[in-house]
């Protein structure tokens, strides 16, 4: 990202007023990176309020090698995409850095084409789970491995078509494999049946995938539950597909809104988002903020805040977000059920309770969740950040009420939120 210099480390000035803001946040890197694979199978169509973040510039760049025709169009952040006689039916090397939604999504794809592909990233991208998705796909005749055998990327595909057929899909470790499969099945020759088991995990992604292919035009049955009919052969009817402001981006707002007893409104969101971190603020609504949903916009104030027992498996992005809000609660806040945050871009479970710790805080860590008990005073610390940008994020936030706080590798926000920063000091001005 050109665009944006990062320092080596950013030290968090205290904020000392109440937060009082109203933005918008950049667009969904869920919504963009799934536009982005429904342009490209509808053969012409446009994405706009696109995210231009590193997750979104490799799916770019991948489908470009894909030889798709795409074009960006960043000032306006519009993307174009159109197939080529070529589309998917060259050998390609794809290398995805760390990005778990591209990496799944184009897995995917290329078993729909004619050709060797290979998937690769960032080492951590090789410790990030896939298997599970190779195993489906070996179901429906694609010949795809973990080149290594780790069940995890490089990912080697010698693809010959998609027919479709009757094929069960462990979800208990990433939705991303269900939304890759719901995505290229209804372009396979025949119809297919796709069975999910063990517990689904992140399940409202799940539901954004189907909510984006259905407003497409495509036909899913989903009327029983865990099980999926989809008609094969399918045509995708779209000419642009518009990108809502991203939910998970907008949560490190809210919170500056309630660890300082401000107000902070988000435009862009409302209720009937398709992202279930909207959800976000319900949570911070239980630790005792205000929050007002409107149609154009989420408004939140901060309040005395209590300490919850929550389960966050389906909005688990904002486990770090509401951990820094819980260490200013009146008592300990239990966040559980998010055992599968330990495969992110780091395992998060353990990222933040260390960290939190470093600063003083007394955090209980177990397999599945955390427990966070607040402190009256915090150690100055300078945080590791782990190439998350969520870490990041979060982190900071603590910096807006004690002294002291220091991000290390600040620029690892560019994975969803190049400008984060730059909004972040818009807490000080505005
Ligand atoms: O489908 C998506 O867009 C995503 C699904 C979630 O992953 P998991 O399903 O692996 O939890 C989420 O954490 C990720 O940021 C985006
Ligand atoms: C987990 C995340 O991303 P991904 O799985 O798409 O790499 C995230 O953005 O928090």
């Amino acid at each position: 990202m050109s665009e944006f210099v990062y320092p080596q480390a950013l030290d968090i000035r205290p904020l000392h007023h109440p937060a009082k803001l109203t933005l918008r946040v950049p667009g969904s890197k869920s919504i963009t990176n799934r536009a982005l694979i429904l342009a490209a199978l509808s053969g012409d169509c446009a994405v706009t309020n696109a995210l231009r973040s590193e997750d979104t510039e490799v799916m770019v760049d991948s489908l470009q090698k894909l030889r798709y025709l795409v074009e960006t169009d960043w000032p306006v952040n519009r993307i174009s995409v159109k197939s080529t006689a070529d589309s998917l039916k060259k050998d390609a090397e794809l290398f995805i850095g760390n990005s778990g939604t591209s990496m799944r999504f184009l897995t995917a794809l290329c078993s729909l084409g004619q050709g060797r592909f290979r998937l690769d990233g960032i080492a951590r991208m090789r410790e990030r789970p896939i298997q599970d998705l190779l195993d489906c796909l070996k179901q429906l005749n694609v010949d795809a491995v973990s080149e290594t055998q780790s069940g995890c990327p490089p990912v080697l595909l010698n693809a010959r078509g998609l027919k479709g057929g009757h094929a069960k899909l462990n979800a208990e470790l990433s939705s991303q494999f269900v939304s890759a499969l719901l995505m290229v099945l209804p372009f396979a020759q025949g119809d297919s049946i796709l069975e999910l088991e063990g517990e689904i995990v992140s399940e409202p992604y799940i539901q954004m995938t189907v909510a984006m292919l259905q407003q497409n035009g495509i036909q899913i049955d989903t009327s029983t539950s865990g099980r999926f009919g989809i008609p094969g052969n399918q045509k995708l009817n779209c000419q642009v597909i518009d990108v809502e402001p991203d939910a998970s981006s907008a949560s490190y707002f809210f919170a500056a809104a309630a660890i300082t007893g401000g107000t902070v409104r988000v435009e862009g969101l409302n209720e009937q988002s398709l992202q279930g971190d909207i959800k976000f603020a319900d949570a911070l609504a239980e630790m005792g903020c205000q929050v007002e949903k409107d149609p154009a916009g989420i408004t939140v104030t901060g309040g005395k805040l209590h300490g919850i027992d929550i389960d966050m498996n389906a909005i688990s992005d904002t486990v770090m977000t509401l951990a820094v809000v819980a260490c200013y609660a009146d008592k300990e806040t239990e966040i559980r059920n998010v055992e599968h945050i330990r495969h992110k871009e780091t395992d998060r479970i353990e990222a933040i309770g260390n960290e939190l710790r470093r600063a003083g805080v007394e955090v209980e860590i177990w397999k599945e969740g955390l427990t966070i008990y607040p402190v009256e005073k915090f150690r100055a610390t300078r945080f590791n950040t782990y190439n998350d940008h969520r870490m990041a994020m979060s982190l900071a936030l603590l910096g807006l009420r004690s002294p002291g706080m220091r991000i290390k590798n600040p620029g690892c926000v560019a994975k969803t939120y190049p400008g984060f920063w730059q909004d972040f000091e818009k807490l000080y001005t505005e």
